[in-house]
């Protein structure tokens, strides 16, 4: 297709996820009534198309133009469409609305890598200070399974219904590849995103103005149960500071990073691929040590090698924390809760698994739930 996709590179850890049951209301297609009430909640008659190498399969394009910022439309099955209805209404888990009367932040440009997002004012450590909404979504089978102009002509309309198509169109476009508007955006912008089990991509307006950076100030929380986003600063940022978030995994050493990015379109000319030789050098050092026993903590699981894997675990801890990975950190705590666990020593488990915890919460990636420490010890088992 030549689209990429950005890495979502923040779920709530699976154990943690109190969405109740979705209630599933019956897919829709374009041959449910003419009326708005036969639609509801979409706020346009859905536009269905079968797929050219598979007519079993159908999309159409599901749109509300009052959600969120500007709208949503999504490409998708008619059943992952109906399965996401409910998330339409939700507000973000924790529920932390933003204070917009002091704006954080400002798009100005930021050559050479056009524009970029700046700090107005300081932003605390685990302070959500951007929110915005999915505005497009597309299931990535769609452009695979259908006629080029058939696809491109479905990106027009999800762009077209939304109440401020303008929002979309004016985004950064690098996306070697692509040969449509709609194509070049998404592939230049969006991340991806799981809607019913399926790989879709996802568009935050808002968020795309987001640089990328291998060592980051700020990441974004997806919540499970809407199509909200959060941008949470990882550690404190200074007025006038761009805010950058990682567009990859993190613990990549430069040269795959740069591999990675240039899929994108883009060389990273982020602090780090531009830092002294030493630097470089040291950083790599310690992602490749982490990679390494990585893979030797894996082994020695497979192995039932108790003693081996929580040597490793720790030296990852300890690299992690060097390297200033946060997002792995909360990680390595809940990998030793789990191999303690595993050994029957519950006490170091339980202490592991609440600094796993505090750690999400101290740096903003999960909000206090007196339930979690029980509900993660009880995944422990299961
Ligand atoms: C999601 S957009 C970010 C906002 C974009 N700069 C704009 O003007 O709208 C991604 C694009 O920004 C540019 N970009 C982002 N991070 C970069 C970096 N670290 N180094 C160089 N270019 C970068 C690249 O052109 C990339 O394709």
């Amino acid at each position: 297709t030549g689209v990429a996709t950005k890495h979502c590179l923040i779920d709530p850890p699976h154990a943690l996820r109190h969405d109740s049951q979705l209630r599933c209301p019956p897919p829709i297609d374009e041959s449910i009534g003419s009326q708005p009430v036969d639609w509801s909640p979409w706020t346009h008659q859905p536009d269905c198309v079968n797929a050219e190498k598979d007519p079993s399969l159908k999309y159409c394009v599901y749109s509300n133009s009052r959600h969120g910022y500007q709208g949503i439309s999504i490409i998708t099955k008619p059943k992952t469409a109906a399965d996401s209805t409910d998330m339409l209404d939700e507000e973000f888990p924790g529920g932390h609305r933003i204070n917009n009367t002091t704006p954080s932040y400002a798009v100005v440009d930021i050559p050479p890598k056009g524009k970029g997002v700046v700090a107005t004012r300081k932003i605390k450590r685990a302070e959500p200070f951007m929110s915005d909404w999915a505005t497009v979504v597309l299931d990535v089978s769609f452009p695979k399974v259908m006629q080029q102009q058939v696809g491109h002509q479905f990106l027009h309309l999800a762009a077209e219904q939304l109440s401020n198509p303008d929002k979309v169109l004016e985004l950064g476009r690098s996306s070697t590849k692509a040969i449509d508007i709609m194509e070049d955006i998404l592939g230049t912008n969006a991340f991806s995103y799981t809607l019913g089990g399926d790989s879709h991509m996802a568009l935050y307006p808002e968020v795309a103005r987001i640089n990328h950076a291998c060592k980051p100030n700020a990441f974004v929380r997806f919540s499970a149960t809407s199509f909200d986003v959060k941008v949470v600063a990882s550690r404190d940022i200074e007025i006038g500071e761009e805010i950058t978030i990682s567009y990859i995994p993190m613990n990549h050493p430069r040269e795959k990073r740069q591999r990675d990015l240039r899929r994108w379109g883009f060389q990273c000319k982020c602090s780090l691929c531009t830092a002294s030789k030493t630097e470089i050098a040291a950083s790599d050092y310690r992602r490749e040590k982490i990679a390494s026993l990585q893979d030797d903590l894996l082994k020695a699981i497979a192995e039932l090698d108790g003693t081996t894997a929580v040597r490793a675990a720790y030296e990852i801890l300890a690299l992690v924390k060097a390297e200033d990975i946060t997002s792995m950190v909360a990680t390595q705590y809940e990998i030793l809760a789990r191999l303690f666990w595993k050994a029957g020593d519950t006490e170091t488990a339980t202490k592991y698994a609440q600094q796993s915890l505090d750690t999400l919460m101290d740096l903003g990636y999960i909000d206090y739930r007196p339930d979690d420490l029980p509900l993660l010890l009880k995944d422990f088992t299961t």
